[in-house]
């Protein structure tokens, strides 16, 4: 088997008394898409957050292309989040006083690349992502859709084996939402990038590879879709 893009293992997580993962173990291979759907409150979130390296688990392991997050040191774990990991979260979380391309570009710049080159491959996702003409624009002038157009530009602008996103389409309309989701599916389909995409929306559910749906932090089932 190949080594998947995104492993959790036996995750439990607890914000002080309130116990919102009880053992959660995921294989997302690469190029597969998964949903992670349940009520609210199941800990989908916490799962997600565990999985980016931005919460770290009471116990369990995350594994990003077999690499374990807990066992890197904080500098090699911040360098391979920032290279190997997307993050598209439902309000797209861009920075409000940089132009899109300048957010988009920003994980390139983050990690060293020149101004010129981030900028210039910040466009070609502006483009891909279908807002090439919003480069120059500020995030307060924009649509909900624009906004998480330009957030799933940012997600995927370093290439990354996986890709997590919180609701992505939870801040605009439904047609808006199955525009972006095409967007999403397609720019990660075509690198074979890992999905995980935590929604209550079934129709995103169904577009999946295969839904995981939680209750009270725990798998209750798994569905194959495809
Ligand atoms: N910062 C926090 N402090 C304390 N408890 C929290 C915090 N964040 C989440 N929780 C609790 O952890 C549990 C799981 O929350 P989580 O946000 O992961 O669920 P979710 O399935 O994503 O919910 P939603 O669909 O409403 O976003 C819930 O009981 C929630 O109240």
């Amino acid at each position: 088997m190949t080594t998947p893009a995104l492993q959790l293992s036996g995750l439990e997580y607890a914000y002080r008394r309130n116990v919102a993962l009880r053992g959660v173990s995921l294989a997302v291979a690469p190029g597969e898409v998964v949903a992670v759907t349940g009520a609210s409150g199941c800990g989908k979130s916490t799962l997600l957050h565990c999985a980016a390296g931005i919460l770290r688990p009471d116990s369990g392991t995350v594994q990003v292309a077999g690499q374990d997050l807990s066992t890197l040191a904080e500098q090699d774990r911040s360098a391979l989040r920032r290279t190997s990991i997307g993050i598209v979260l439902q309000f797209g979380q861009l920075v409000p006083d940089l132009s899109l391309a300048d957010n988009v570009a920003l994980p390139l710049l983050l990690g060293g690349a020149k101004r010129d080159a981030a900028r210039a491959a910040a466009v070609q996702w502006l483009d891909r992502v279908g807002i090439a003409d919003e480069a120059d624009a500020v995030p307060a002038q924009l649509s909900g859709g624009q906004t998480q157009r330009a957030a799933i530009a940012r997600a995927l602008i370093t290439d990354p084996s996986v890709v997590l996103a919180d609701e992505p389409t939870g801040s605009v309309d439904s047609r808006a939402g199955q525009d972006l989701l095409k967007v999403l599916l397609q720019s990660t389909r075509d690198r074979g990038a890992a999905l995980v995409i935590v929604t209550h929306d079934n129709l995103i559910a169904a577009s999946a590879d295969r839904e995981i749906r939680l209750r009270d932090g725990r798998i209750q089932h798994e569905v194959t879709l495809r």
